[in-house]
């Protein structure tokens, strides 16, 4: 989203040195052109006698709200959220996005008999044409046989009946991770989590994916794909031209989609081929050769962009969780206490550190868990879906095309929904200990949160998630206390846990520093 903020800066810079005249009457005439066709467009609720979606005021003609939504957007829509309610429509330049911040209307929307019209991803250039290569893979291909048969098979191959084969692999990474942070904070007498947790998770992702992992930051394997995946995000946020046609003028002038192609002809396929190739040359049992036995699946480009969207997906979304869950607790040494008192009470009765198979041993854990991704979501709005046709929502008129979100902080912090959602309430989920993963799936009264999206595109990777979570979490916390640093005048100085570093997809925690400490009395 910064992406955007830079481009239409850009934009200006174009308009206002070179051909000036030429961007002006080019800027008309789409200007003109729209206006035509959204005064044709805009009143087809009136017709179908439904209502209209609120929009918050000031929208511009052609630009609609783009210059309102700021630096983070999600915060400028988090506002109107309490103007105007819990569905709201905004007008990204020439695209109509629909905000949903309500669980009981988002289901109406993403699932059910609606589900069917809603499971599509919008059109990018980027995404859809290059990075996907069509309808490549999971995360940005629509609805399609091949689609569905790689999805059920991404689901089955990261799903519990290989819990003991992802534990293996988890298990070094989780101790890895804490050795580190103590390392780190014995060291400089603090450490900022964000950098060690992404590094933990990029290795669960690659050891899950390729049966291969880095070992250090410094490793050019790590670099490699470290920088893949943050290019591809940079190249996705400066997509502007799908807000804005007319800047598809700045895009050839640039020669951006050259460019894209380049990226992924040079840089994403070469990596990912060879990581793919290795994995079969060492016969390595691993999620890519899982999926190269797949029939309808196996097909080379498609493996590659489904491991592609594994990583992507799966990396950021995990680390910024658990870097969300660690500088809450934080702030609660009490809740800290409580954790390491019910691993302790496991580790004396049973003589070892509870595997994810006896999570039901940990209730409370469990529940300070899932509160702690309800209070602090690590994704924005989830990732996009699009109306394939115009819909009637609770008596809202949903148009094709339009760009449908779910509002993760205004979904999470509903109050009929969540009773005191802006309290940090440690025993909210003490009456619901299911699996995350099987609570994903469930009508919406049942589900405990949403942080793992809706309906036909719900998030395959929940399983694997939960399962790293919890076993970072099982050691982190029967060996440490998450403490604040000291600050120069000797008073404690807690991490904030109410500023966003920057906007993307994924929203981490502005500076998550603290000192990770050995517990005096572990058991471990
Ligand atoms: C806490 C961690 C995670 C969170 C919060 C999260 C969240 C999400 C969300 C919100 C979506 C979009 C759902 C929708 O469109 O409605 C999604 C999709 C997806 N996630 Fe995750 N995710 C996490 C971890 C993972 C992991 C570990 C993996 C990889 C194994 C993964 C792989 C995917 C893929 C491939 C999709 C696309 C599904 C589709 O388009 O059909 N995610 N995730």
């Amino acid at each position: 989203m910064e992406g955007i903020q830079r481009e239409l800066d850009n934009f200006s810079n174009f308009v206002s040195q070179s051909p000036r005249k030429t961007a002006a009457v080019v800027l008309s005439i789409t200007a003109c052109t729209y206006l035509l066709i959204s005064s044709l467009t805009n009143n087809n609720h009136k017709k179908k006698g439904l209502k209209k979606i609120p929009s918050p005021k000031g929208a511009i003609p052609y630009f609609g709200h783009l210059f309102s939504i700021g630096k983070i957007p999600v915060l400028q829509f988090n506002k109107w959220h309490d103007e105007l309610g819990p569905i709201i429509s905004i007008k990204m330049g020439v695209q109509q996005w629909i905000s949903v911040g309500e669980p009981h209307l988002a289901y109406q929307i993403f699932n059910g008999k609606n589900g069917k019209y809603t499971s599509s991803r919008p059109h990018t250039t980027f995404l859809s044409k290059y990075y996907a290569s069509g309808s490549k893979g999971i995360v940005i291909g629509n609805p399609s046989t091949q689609w569905n048969k790689t999805r059920g098979a991404a689901l089955q191959i990261l799903g519990p009946k290989n819990r003991e084969k992802f534990e293996r692999l988890h298990i070094p990474e989780a101790d890895a991770l804490i050795d580190d942070l103590l390392a780190e904070t014995a060291k400089n007498g603090s450490v900022n989590i964000a950098y060690p947790l992404h590094f933990m998770s990029m290795n669960v992702i690659l050891s899950t994916c390729f049966g291969k992992r880095a070992e250090s930051i410094d490793d050019p394997l790590f670099k490699e794909v470290y920088h893949i995946m943050d290019d591809t995000s940079k190249i996705m946020a400066t997509e502007i031209n799908s807000f804005l046609p007319i800047m598809t003028v700045l895009d050839i002038l640039f020669r951006k989609e050259q460019k894209m192609r380049k990226f992924i002809d040079e840089r994403r396929d070469p990596c990912f081929q060879r990581l793919l190739e290795e994995a079969i040359d060492n016969g390595v049992d691993c999620f890519a050769t899982s999926l190269l036995e797949m029939e309808d699946v196996n097909e080379p480009s498609n493996v590659l962009v489904a491991l592609c969207d594994t990583l992507l997906a799966g990396t950021d979304t995990s680390a910024v969780m658990l870097t969300w869950s660690l500088i809450i607790l934080c702030h609660y040494p009490l809740i800290q206490k409580k954790i390491a008192a019910e691993l302790d009470q496991f580790i004396r009765t049973h003589g070892r550190l509870p595997t994810f198979e006896d999570r039901e041993s940990l209730p409370y854990s469990i529940s300070v868990q899932k509160e702690c991704m309800r209070f602090r979501p690590s994704t924005a709005f989830g990732i996009s879906h699009e109306a394939e046709q115009d819909l009637e929502v609770n008596g809202y008129f949903i148009p094709k095309g339009a760009t449908l979100i779910a509002n993760m902080h205004v979904i999470h912090h509903n109050e009929d929904f969540y009773p005191d959602a802006d309290k940090f309430v440690p025993d909210r989920y003490l009456d619901d200990l299911r699996p995350m993963y099987s609570s994903a799936n469930s009508p919406a009264e049942g589900r405990d949160h949403f942080n793992f999206g809706f309906g036909r595109r719900v998030c395959i990777g929940t399983y694997l998630a939960e399962l790293e979570i919890f076993n970072v979490w099982v050691r982190l916390f029967s060996r440490c206390v998450v403490e604040p640093v000291i600050g120069e005048n000797g008073e404690p100085e807690y991490p904030d846990i109410n500023t966003i570093a920057y906007a993307a997809a994924i929203l981490p925690p502005s500076n998550p520093v603290v000192r990770m400490v050995k517990r005096e009395n572990a058991l471990i």
